[in-house]
């Protein structure tokens, strides 16, 4: 079976609306929630497919969650799906499933921050295979990749170079740690600092992340200017040699993505019309539907 449109038609009309809300007053409390939503529907899909694992948590010993892997390091908000699931819950119960409403979330994250607004197909079901750390480690994209990992990164959910670049606009929102960009500080063998030969390495991003005086997993830097705003800055804050991630500052200069950087950063609605039909090409990646799988009552267990 397919993912689609109307899914929850008759089952449940108001989860539009519910998420809507939901999204709504979590951004209200915290602005910066929209960005931890867009990051987490990107890891989610990313290992086994929008198939909600990255929600589920440890049972035992035995069993590690996907939030074990370094790759995952940042990733929050996964208790606003879990908060918002107990609403839905409440109004059709055990109908939307916890990967529909990540999904749905990160959708609203996008418009509420003044993005497009996407279409999305839904059905998705949610896994009950036991989440593994390892698998996360494997699929998720190393945080110093470069262009060419990227595009293969993109390539896999069938996405043309356009469309990887227009996905990559997604750090139009949010943060990256210290941490996160290290690689890019110093020297990873010695831990001296690297001199500013690296392209695109900005004295913004050295003075944010200074060397010394820094608690990596807590301080960060903006991903670009207007880091609560959906926009092209990301683009044009790129083009500037101001590119946070080593992808970020990369794609203005190499062949193959600089000429979609330089449309996008003047054009942006080319940019949200090639970021929505990315955006659907990762939200549908591996997803369970029909029979397979489950809708879980509680998103952070396998019942
Ligand atoms: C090759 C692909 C990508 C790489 C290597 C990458 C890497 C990263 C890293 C290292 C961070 C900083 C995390 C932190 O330090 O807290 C980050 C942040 C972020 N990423 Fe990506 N990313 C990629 C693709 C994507 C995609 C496809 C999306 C969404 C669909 C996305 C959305 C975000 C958002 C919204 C943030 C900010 C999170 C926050 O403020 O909490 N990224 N990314
Ligand atoms: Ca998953
Ligand atoms: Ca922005």
């Amino acid at each position: 079976e397919k993912l689609s449109y109307g899914f929850y038609e008759r089952t449940c009309p108001q989860v539009e609306d519910i998420v809507s809300d939901g999204v709504q007053s979590m951004t209200l409390s915290d602005p910066t929630s929209p960005a931890g939503l867009l990051r987490l529907m990107f890891h989610d899909c990313q290992v086994q497919g929008c198939d909600s694992s990255i929600l589920l948590d440890p049972n035992d010993q035995a069993m590690q969650s996907e939030m074990g892997s370094s790759k995952n390091f940042g990733i929050r908000q996964r208790e606003s799906i879990g908060i918002i699931k107990s609403m839905v819950e409440e109004a059709c119960p055990q109908q939307v499933s916890c990967a529909d409403i990540i999904i749905l979330a990160a959708r609203e994250a996008i418009v509420i921050s003044g993005g497009p607004l996407v279409i999305v197909p839904l059905g998705r079901r949610d896994s009950i295979s036991p989440p593994s750390y390892k698998l996360a480690d494997a699929m998720l994209p190393p945080g110093n990749i470069g262009v060419d990992g990227m595009l293969q990164v993109f390539a896999k959910h069938g996405m043309t170079i356009e469309e990887s670049v227009a996905i990559l606009g997604s750090h139009t929102l949010g943060i990256s740690h210290c941490e996160s960009i290290l690689s890019r500080l110093q020297s990873p063998e010695t831990g001296k600092p690297k001199s500013a030969a690296e392209p695109g390495l900005d004295l913004i991003i050295r003075s944010g992340c200074p060397l010394g005086s820094l608690t990596p997993n807590t301080s960060f830097v903006f991903n670009d200017p207007t880091t609560l705003i959906f926009d092209n800055q990301y683009y044009d804050n790129a083009m500037r040699g101001r590119g946070v991630l080593r992808v970020d500052a990369e794609m203005p200069l190499d062949p193959r993505t600089a000429p979609f950087v330089q449309r996008f950063a003047s054009d942006r609605d080319g940019f949200f019309r090639a970021f929505s039909s990315a955006f659907v090409k990762l939200s549908s990646s591996g997803v369970l539907t029909g029979n397979q799988g489950v809708i879980r009552e509680v998103c952070n267990e396998i019942s």
